[in-house]
């Protein structure tokens, strides 16, 4: 996975050849507000004047929580597996909105029949097992793709991505505590307990050893792939609140790798808002989803095909004829 420390840049000619276009464009200049900068942002990821999503990679990893038998979620650790076959026969909203969105989606369980140990005793996972969950999502990235869309299944997860929150910002659980699959608000009580715990059990650690602390395969995937993308310049569009812990792990190694990245929606998971501004990343949407999957991130695509249907179809003010400002 090569040194973190120094990532690839965006492509600076690119960026401005997509910035002089968008000032061509018939039409006030910044008249067409976040969609411009959606299509210079893309513009100067993927090194050309004129994007393309043509190419969208959608990949779902799964994974298994031992968390997730002790009560942390309002659904039973069974639901993973089945919503496993659920993708795999075409029955989940992903399925759905991933082919709306002009995705080609992949569902990839990682380490599959072995669950993560509960972080409220120990590690989660060994270092050796964080790497090897990484190393999968790494691989499942398509070099070729033109953006790529991530999500995640894994009943307890959302205990999994508060933790790390906890842990990365260091602060009180009950900041990092949501409502998840749907827990009342004793059972958010009961999580933010958890999260105290573990705060307090762990001595301050490293951005990948608390991954492996407390952290889900189907996370450390997420990471390997957000890695994998930003090595080879694919921008990123992130889904909710799970999907955002996986990218503040990164942001924690190398601030740089959210410049790849923009926000496909605001989740209702609670935390998420604050995920967001520590982050730096606006949602595009705001629809009151809290499901995963790559859900959010999906229904954010039209828009950013919005952005290049624009920014490649309008005429410029010469070719139409029409009057600039300074004119
Ligand atoms: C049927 C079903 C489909 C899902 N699809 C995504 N999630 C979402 O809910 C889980 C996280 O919430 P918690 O931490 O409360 O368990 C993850 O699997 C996430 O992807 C689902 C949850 C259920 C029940
Ligand atoms: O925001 C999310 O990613 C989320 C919220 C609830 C359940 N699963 C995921």
């Amino acid at each position: 996975m090569h040194s973190l420390a120094s990532l690839p840049e965006e492509d600076t000619l690119a960026r401005r050849a997509a910035l002089e276009r968008q000032r061509q464009l018939t039409k006030p200049e910044g008249s067409l507000g976040r969609l411009e900068a959606l299509a210079v942002w893309l513009a100067s990821w993927q090194g050309r004047e004129i994007p393309s999503l043509e190419r969208v990679q959608a990949l779902v990893f799964v994974g298994w929580h031992g968390i997730a038998d002790k009560g942390y979620s309002a659904y039973p650790a069974a639901v993973t597996g089945q919503m496993l076959a659920n993708f795999r026969a075409g029955g989940a909203a992903i399925n759905q909105l991933s082919a709306l969105g002009g995705a080609q989606l992949s569902v990839v369980p990682i380490l599959e029949g072995q669950s993560t140990a509960p972080f409220d005793e120990g590690p989660a996972m060994s270092t050796a097992c964080c790497l090897q969950a990484m190393q999968m999502g790494f691989e499942a990235v398509d070099p070729q793709a033109q953006l790529l869309v991530l999500g995640e299944m894994g009943i307890g997860n959302t205990s999994s991505a508060a933790a790390l929150c906890t842990l990365l910002f260091d602060e009180p659980g009950e900041l990092w505590a949501g409502a998840g699959t749907g827990l009342d608000k004793a059972g958010v009580a009961r999580k933010a307990d958890l999260l105290e715990s573990v705060r307090q059990r762990v001595a301050k650690l490293n951005p990948l050893a608390i991954l492996a602390e407390v952290g889900g395969h189907e996370i450390a995937a997420m990471a390997g792939a957000m890695i994998a993308a930003r090595q080879a310049r694919i921008p990123l569009l992130l889904d909710g609140f799970v999907v955002c812990a996986a990218a503040a792990v990164l942001q924690a190694i190398n601030p740089a790798f959210t410049a790849a990245m923009v926000a496909g929606h605001r989740s209702a998971e609670m935390a998420h808002t604050r995920l967001l501004e520590r982050l730096g990343l606006p949602p595009l949407l705001e629809l009151g989803l809290r499901l995963g999957e790559g859900s959010g991130a999906a229904l954010a695509l039209p828009l950013l095909r919005a952005a290049i249907a624009c920014h490649a179809g309008m005429a410029t003010f010469a070719e139409a004829g029409v009057s600039d400002r300074d004119a």
